[in-house]
């Protein structure tokens, strides 16, 4: 059986990043740029008043006070038709471009309109270039404003509408399907009838996928039978990675992974020394110049999240073009004392123990079945194999979920 990090290695070496296709940047919150993106013009496009108040000439407060003559009003949208002479103003408004001639604003508030179209200012300290943003001082035309590799955020998105971009050539949200299988899975609206239970690992899987920065698409429930499980595999396929939930260990109706066969998945490893989730199945089909993905997840609910958030989310990131493992990982020390007991290494749910997120406090639970318990779990605790006595303020470390 392969080690945690042998199994992570593996997933490094066969999740390529996915190729870069066009995008509406609206759609492409999250995903990364995959060319570098210029300005278009020049921001701002002219040298701009940034108050309200007039445009003038430096030189004609050299005394601090000054009565000029107003020879227009420039509203934002318009431009300016004069061009101020010493001695004159035009008023403006914040956004609007400066006039020939001025080279500085003074704000409305230290200004006096007087009756004869003249306007009255004391404004000591005025130099050149006062309340004016000068033309491409934001962004020079011909300029990179985000470069290829950059994550896009709403604040980009906005950086590209200033530059004329609403479409943009990104890394894609790899599409990943979830098909959870068993005969006694019935569907969350469902009150589950004897022997059965219903499927919490196919919502939990979809919201992870999102989570992630998966595109995710439901195949529902499939039955353990050939034709049925056959079939859904198939459409599963046509994704950038398929997860199944279930099927993958001993049991005799575990036919997953002779079906995955069947359809030309190679299986990369099968069983990896952990606990939960010791029986994932990790596989890769290439056919046609594309690449799928297939992870077959242990049927227990917990053991299906722990696999989801060590293997399934570093997949999904490494085909969404990230380089580095993107497992939010931390050291934390623990709360109180504590006894693991075990063969295998161990993820086990733990709760912050502090405000300031530094200790943590392992939690009572009864494995890989209970997943309810998991509902007070802030974060993962690994321990490695053996028996082991802890005490407070030992660090381990963990995976915050
Ligand atoms: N002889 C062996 N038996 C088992 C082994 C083993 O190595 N040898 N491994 C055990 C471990 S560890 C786990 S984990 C489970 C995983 O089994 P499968 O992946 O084959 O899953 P199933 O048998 O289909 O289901 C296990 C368990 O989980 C429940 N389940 C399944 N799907 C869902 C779902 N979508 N939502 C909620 N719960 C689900 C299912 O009802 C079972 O209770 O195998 C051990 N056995
Ligand atoms: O690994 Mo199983 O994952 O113990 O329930």
């Amino acid at each position: 059986m392969i080690s945690i990090s042998e199994a992570l290695g593996l997933i490094d070496q066969h999740a390529a990043r996915l190729p870069a296709a066009p995008m509406a940047a609206l759609d492409a919150i999250g995903c990364l740029l995959a060319e570098d993106v210029a300005s278009d013009i020049d921001s701002p496009p002219y040298d701009k008043a940034m108050m309200d108040g007039y445009a003038v000439i430096a030189a004609d407060l050299a005394s601090g006070v000054a009565e000029l003559e107003v020879i227009e009003e420039i509203t934002a949208g318009n431009v300016p038709t004069k061009t101020v002479a010493p001695s004159q103003a035009a008023r403006i408004m914040t956004g609007a471009p400066i006039p020939e001639g001025a080279d500085a604003v003074v704000m409305i508030e230290l200004t006096q309109k007087l009756d004869d179209g003249r306007v009255r200012i004391e404004a000591p300290g005025i130099s050149v270039g006062k309340n004016i943003m000068p033309r491409a001082s934001s962004l020079a035309c011909g300029v990179t404003v985000l470069p290829s590799g950059k994550r896009l955020r709403a604040l980009e998105v906005g950086i590209l509408a200033e530059v004329g971009r609403d479409q943009v050539t990104v890394i894609p949200r790899p599409r990943v399907t979830v098909l959870s299988t068993g005969d006694e899975l019935v569907d969350v609206t469902e009150m589950p009838g004897p022997g059965r239970i219903r499927n919490s690992n196919g919502p939990m899987l979809m919201a992870q996928i999102a989570a992630a920065g998966g595109s995710a698409e439901d195949l529902g429930i499939a039955r353990d039978v050939r034709a049925d499980l056959s079939a859904k595999i198939a459409r599963g396929l046509e994704a950038d990675i398929l997860v199944l939930s279930g099927g993958v260990s001993a049991g005799v109706l575990d036919l997953v992974p002779s079906i995955l066969a069947e359809q030309q998945v190679t299986q990369i490893f099968h069983k990896v020394n952990l606990k939960p989730g010791k029986p994932i199945w990790f596989g890769k089909r290439d056919s046609g110049g594309k690449s799928t993905l297939v992870f077959g997840l242990p049927g227990n609910p917990v053991s299906s999240l722990v696999c989801f958030e060590l293997f399934v989310r570093r997949a999904i990131g490494l085909l969404a073009g990230l380089t580095a493992n993107d497992l939010r990982s931390a050291e934390v020390e623990l709360a109180e004392p504590f006894v693991h007991r075990g063969d295998r290494p161990t993820l086990f749910p733990a709760r912050w123990g502090d405000a300031t997120q530094r200790t943590a406090t392992p939690l009572a639970w009864k494995g890989s079945a209970d997943l309810a318990a998991m509902g007070a779990a802030d974060l993962l605790l690994q321990f490695p194999a053996g028996d082991a006595e802890y005490r407070a303020g030992d660090r381990v470390s963990a995976i915050v979920l």
